[in-house]
């Protein structure tokens, strides 16, 4: 049950830390400013560095300013925020947050409801858990829930481990997943757009769609990510959870209800369609690629072999890009490309849903292309929605060319699409996990992705770096459209 003004104390574990100060607290700042959040709500930081209350939100009150520019003085904010010294693995430390949690509880009006936002390094997850049912701090008069960041698990065996571990601690239904793509306006909107539009359901299936396009390119490289990126890579960082969240909300059932569970047990049904490759077979499906140097806005940057904490030989991916099939009746012979990488050319996201050319068409002569049916979700920077038809060309009344029919969701104002922080917090708050990844998702990802990472980890790339920086990735992830017939297509819309 959702209720729309929730109240809780949120205990953020590893509040001194990078996305504590550039994600949560301006979240939480602009649900307390768009009055999603009102009095009755109190943020605990635990972290091992010693800091008084004072200190503590003078960094929150910063790290608001720096990602935020209004006028208002934040001190009221700042009030609700307490820190408390705390090392994760002293059970003493436990005890003395619960008591401290009970005094806030009656102090704000909580009713005994907490969030355990985990924004620390994974190798503390399941101690954590442990540590926070053994030392009773589950046990309120109100709920408790678990916010989990990534990356949840390394593959399918420690993601499994890990889970283990927290279910100990934690009911399913408690435990809040996170997938920062899933808090993404247009991410959400692909439910919307595929389900409340007579015009593309009918068409959503292997009858009207030759192929299904997922990108997600990034300009910056690695930066100082190094020594996490180097047991990661792309495949690991961006496939295992965002691309492949994507492409099952693409190729999903409606559910017969808008509840967390139909969501996610349709999600889980795509998921499950997913063809299994194996480990000999990945070269046929999947080509990675890791970038060298080149020219970024007109100044020369380095290869990722050359960034802090990464080897100098190193054989992990910045790039992947693959070919998905889903053994449906809906999507049986339609590829579904995804593709992801750093240091690409521009930064965006977007998906592409190509339509099957008409059996005839008479409106082009031997020396026009052919002009297919495009469905663009522009996920970001640019949000919205495209869709490429053909029209009559000027006064060739036997030639078409392509028009393009645009909505731009933030053209208006960008400033008021929430960052998907904000939305994921607020959804937890009220008990909404619609938009966190279950633990069936989780699980037949890593099993999926597990293949292709023992094929690569098991051979070189004699390869990289295969790919300039700023550039749209290796010439391979041409190739493997061009064997069956297609080409990435890259549609910017028009400038807002
Ligand atoms: N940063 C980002 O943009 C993203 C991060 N994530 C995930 O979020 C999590 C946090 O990442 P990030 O903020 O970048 O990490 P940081 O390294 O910046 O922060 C780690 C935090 O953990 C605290 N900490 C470390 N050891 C202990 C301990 N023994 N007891 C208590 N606190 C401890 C640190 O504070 P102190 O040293 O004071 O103890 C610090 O506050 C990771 O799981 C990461 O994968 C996911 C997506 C994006
Ligand atoms: O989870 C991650 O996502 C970011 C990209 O997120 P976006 O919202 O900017 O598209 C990526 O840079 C990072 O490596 C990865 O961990």
């Amino acid at each position: 049950m959702t209720t729309n003004n929730p109240k809780s104390i949120i205990v953020i574990f590893g509040a001194t830390g990078d996305l504590a100060n550039r994600k949560l607290f301006p979240s939480i700042y602009r649900l307390y400013r768009n009055n999603k959040i009102t009095d009755d709500f109190a943020v605990v930081g635990v972290a091992r560095r010693p800091l008084t209350n004072d200190d503590f939100r003078n960094n929150v009150k910063k790290s608001i300013e720096a990602f935020q520019s209004d006028d208002i003085d934040h001190d009221d904010f700042a009030s609700h925020f307490y820190y408390n010294p705390f090392d994760a693995t002293d059970l003493d430390h436990y005890k003395r947050l619960n008591e401290f949690l009970l005094q806030l509880d009656d102090q704000y009006n909580t009713e005994g409801n907490r969030i355990f936002y985990l924004a620390m390094a994974p190798n503390f997850f399941g101690t954590i858990a442990a540590n926070l049912k053994s030392e009773g701090l589950t046990q309120t008069k109100g709920w408790s829930r678990l916010v989990i960041e990534k990356p949840f698990g390394h593959n399918f065996e420690s993601a499994q481990e890990l889970n283990n571990q927290i279910r100990q601690a934690f009911n399913e239904d408690q435990i809040y997943r996170i997938d920062h793509y899933l808090g993404k306006e247009m991410v959400q909107n692909i439910e919307v757009i595929r389900f409340a539009n007579a015009m593309f359901e009918p068409l959503w299936n292997n009858q009207y769609i030759s192929n299904i396009q997922i990108t997600s390119s990034e300009v910056l490289g690695v930066e100082d990510r190094g020594r996490y990126y180097e047991s990661s890579g792309a495949l690991r960082d961006m496939v295992q959870n965002h691309m492949l969240q994507m492409l099952a909300l693409l190729a999903m059932e409606p559910p017969i209800k808008l509840t967390p569970n139909e969501i996610r047990s349709e999600k889980v049904k795509a998921l499950r369609a997913i063809r299994p490759i194996s480990v000999d077979d990945v070269d046929k499906y999947f080509v990675r690629g890791q970038y060298d140097r080149g020219i970024l806005n007109g100044e020369e940057v380095n290869a990722y072999r050359e960034s802090s904490s990464v080897d100098s030989n190193s054989n992990t991916e910045t790039f992947v890009a693959g070919k998905i099939l889903i053994d449906n009746f809906r999507w049986a012979g339609v590829p579904f490309y995804i593709r992801t990488g750093k240091r690409m050319e521009k930064k965006s996201t977007e998906i592409v849903v190509q339509f099957k050319d008409l059996p005839m068409n008479l409106y082009y002569d031997k020396t026009e292309n052919v002009h297919p049916n495009l469905l663009v979700i522009h996920i970001q920077p640019h949000e919205g929605i495209s869709l490429q038809l053909n029209a009559k060309k000027g006064d060739q009344g036997t030639v078409s060319k392509p028009i393009d029919l645009s909505f731009n969701n933030n053209s208006k104002d960008k400033m008021n699409t929430p960052e998907a922080y904000e939305v994921l917090l607020y959804d937890c708050m009220r008990g909404d996990s619609t938009n966190f990844t279950h633990w069936d998702e989780v699980a037949l990802s890593w099993k999926f992705v597990d293949v292709i990472s023992q094929n690569w980890e098991n051979k070189s790339a004699d390869d990289y770096p295969n790919y300039e920086s700023g550039s749209n990735g290796p010439k391979k992830s041409d190739a493997l459209l061009e064997q069956d017939g297609f080409h990435w297509w890259t549609v910017t819309p028009e400038e807002e």
